[in-house]
């Protein structure tokens, strides 16, 4: 059965997004995204192709060579890719219960194809005034970085690509029952972000984005003490997974988890973990601080916890700055492990 996995409702759902994309331009799976899409307008949700069997889509003639041309896919990508090229389309026989469709219920045939799906409603998140676009840099120029947002549900992803792309964040949880995505375009690089559910039953299907992107970000709701080792749980099997996936943490809703007494340093070491099954402290920090300065200031472990708060109160906030420094992470991003704290 083929049915639709929609954008969520809270990027204006069911391809409005899409109206905005540039088919063109659109970054993740530049080999898959071109693929005939049966019937479907813009404006209508996007059907999945066949969970098995779903032919290669031809890439557009031209970009394909620009797209995959070396000069364009930065080192640590192609590491990437080349390590996982032979990775087989998994077909994924699972069902999420209350998804869209005729029966409630929609399978995700594999990471590669749900992606593709994904690519086509991308959200195109305006340029802000500090990325200072006269001229829109030639294609072959442009780097790209595919980054996936993942999480336990509610603990903010949506919020985070809305923030990012220029929209303020929704009152109250609207579970996203599919995927979102939104495309940050900046002078010289594209960064398209995906959203994939945290609902239970969507978190299968985590692990079959994973091997294909260049960084993952994981976002962690503070206050939820009674899941951050669900969350961390979750994160370990991704990086079982692809253990060079570079990672940002993102510990979300700190308010409330002052509230309920539950620190930065606690969000760090639920995730980190702590003895079995622990990451060892250099894989989780080495590379970081070469990136950019203002790391220095988003890492509590090389700054006591106690100084690490006052240090970021300035820009912990989902301010134009705060997304200049959250895009320069993604960019950047190679090794390790990056925490982000939010308010
Ligand atoms: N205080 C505070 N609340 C936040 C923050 N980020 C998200 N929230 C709230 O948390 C709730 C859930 O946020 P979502 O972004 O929808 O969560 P999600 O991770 O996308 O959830 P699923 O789509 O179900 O996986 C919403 O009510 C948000 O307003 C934050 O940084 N601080
Ligand atoms: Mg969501």
């Amino acid at each position: 059965m083929r049915l639709g996995v929609p954008a969520g409702p809270e990027f204006g759902g069911r391809g409005s997004g899409a109206s905005r994309a540039q088919p063109g331009r659109l970054a993740p799976l530049r080999r898959l995204r071109s693929a005939p899409r049966p019937g479907g307008s813009r404006e209508k949700p996007h059907p999945l192709p066949p969970a098995v069997g779903t032919p290669r889509p031809v890439e557009e003639a031209g970009r394909a060579s620009v797209r995959n041309s070396p000069r364009v896919w930065n080192s640590g990508l192609q590491r990437r890719r080349s390590s996982h090229s032979s990775r087989p389309c998994l077909p994924v026989p699972g069902r999420v219960e209350g998804g869209p469709g005729p029966s409630g219920a929609f399978g995700l045939p594999s990471g590669k194809v749900l992606r593709e799906a994904a690519s086509r409603n991308l959200t195109s998140a305006s340029p802000q005034p500090e990325d200072e676009e006269d001229e829109e840099p030639a294609l072959e120029e442009l780097e790209q970085r595919e980054v996936l947002v993942l999480g336990l549900d509610g603990a903010g992803k949506s919020t985070f690509l809305r923030v990012l792309s220029g929209k303020p964040p929704l009152e109250g949880h609207i579970p996203t029952w599919g995927f979102n995505s939104v495309r940050l375009p900046t002078k010289d690089f594209e960064v398209d972000l995906l959203e994939i559910g945290g609902s239970q039953n969507l978190r299968f299907y985590w692990k079959e984005f994973v091997s294909e992107v260049d960084v993952l970000v994981f976002v962690v709701d503070s206050a939820d003490r009674l899941r951050l080792p669900w969350a961390r749980q979750e994160l370990h099997k991704l990086l079982d997974k692809d253990p060079d996936l570079p990672v940002v943490v993102v510990a979300n809703k700190q308010v409330r988890a002052v509230r309920g007494q539950l620190g930065p340093g606690d969000v760090h070491s639920e995730m980190i973990g702590q003895g079995q099954g622990a990451l060892p402290g250099p894989m989780a920090w080495r590379g970081w601080l070469r990136c950019c300065p203002h790391l220095f200031y988003l890492c509590p472990v090389l700054i006591p916890a106690s100084v690490f708060l006052p240090l970021c109160l300035p820009i912990i906030s989902y301010s134009g700055e705060m997304r200049k420094i959250i895009i320069k992470c993604l960019l950047y991003a190679r090794h390790g492990f990056l925490f982000l704290f939010f308010f």
